[in-house]
């Protein structure tokens, strides 16, 4: 089979096993197809979590039970309104750098009727997680239970090492995008992305906070995978 084959194949599967686990029925579905469609429209690249994989993460927090999550990386909110419509206990704070798209974001949180529960911090991520960190250690913040790291990808283990310290006990941390078609694992390869996956992956493998482990995807987004830890 070509790459172009498995690619339809996993498209399919993605698409028929998500009609049937979230019919348009769903409350949600409105609040999702406007977010796709008014970043579409404002030009901002398809490179949202697919749509299963929000959703899993989404109904992971909710098993877990989590209050408070950390997305770092916004773009259209997306994932942002996955994770609070499918978890009215949560409260997220996303940290977005390109102003237009926390524009974006803003306004597909307010149409899905989230404003009160998502909040889009704009800046630097590596910045507003210090800052963040500090607020937690003051006392100014609650602990964040889940966290998902998907922006500047040189910076993973940055926001990896941080995210472990304000974590909750048993909190999850979740990086996307570190496996990139199997090009994590040729050793010759030296995209700064790539070397932003193995950092993070060689450092949370060696870190006493936590215990982790990379999980190969396939699915409308081609082939790639998730470092998910869990803090002690
Ligand atoms: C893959 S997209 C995020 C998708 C989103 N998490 C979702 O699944 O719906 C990455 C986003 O990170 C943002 N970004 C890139 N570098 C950043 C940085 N240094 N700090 C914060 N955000 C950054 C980009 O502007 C882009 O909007």
């Amino acid at each position: 089979m070509s790459g172009a084959q498995q690619r339809d194949l996993w498209t399919a599967v993605d698409e028929y096993a998500f009609s049937h686990s979230h019919p348009t029925s769903r409350p949600n579905t409105k609040a999702l197809q406007h977010a796709a469609e008014a970043s579409k429209e404002a030009g901002l690249p398809n490179i949202a979590a697919s749509s299963s994989q929000a959703k899993f993460l989404a109904i992971t927090i909710r098993a877990l039970g989590v209050t408070h999550a950390l997305e770092i990386g916004t773009l259209g909110a997306s994932t942002a309104i996955w994770l609070a419509s499918e978890n009215p206990q949560l409260h997220v704070t996303s940290i977005e750098y390109d102003p237009g798209n926390a524009e974006v974001a803003r306004k597909n949180v307010e149409f899905a009727g989230l404003s009160d529960r998502v909040e889009i911090i704009v800046g630097a991520g590596i910045d507003v997680i210090r800052e963040l960190k500090q607020e937690v250690l003051d006392g100014k913040r609650p602990r964040f239970g889940f966290f998902f790291i998907d922006a500047d990808k040189e910076n993973n283990w940055n926001y990896f090492d941080v995210a472990a310290d304000i974590a909750t006990k048993r909190g999850l941390i979740v990086v996307d995008n570190v496996v990139r078609q199997g090009r994590v694992a040729d050793a010759s390869n030296t995209d700064a992305r790539i070397i932003g996956s193995r950092q993070v992956i060689e450092n949370a493998g060696k870190d006493a906070r936590v215990d982790s482990v990379v999980l190969q995807t396939v699915g409308d987004k081609g082939h790639d995978g998730w470092l998910w830890a869990v803090v002690n």
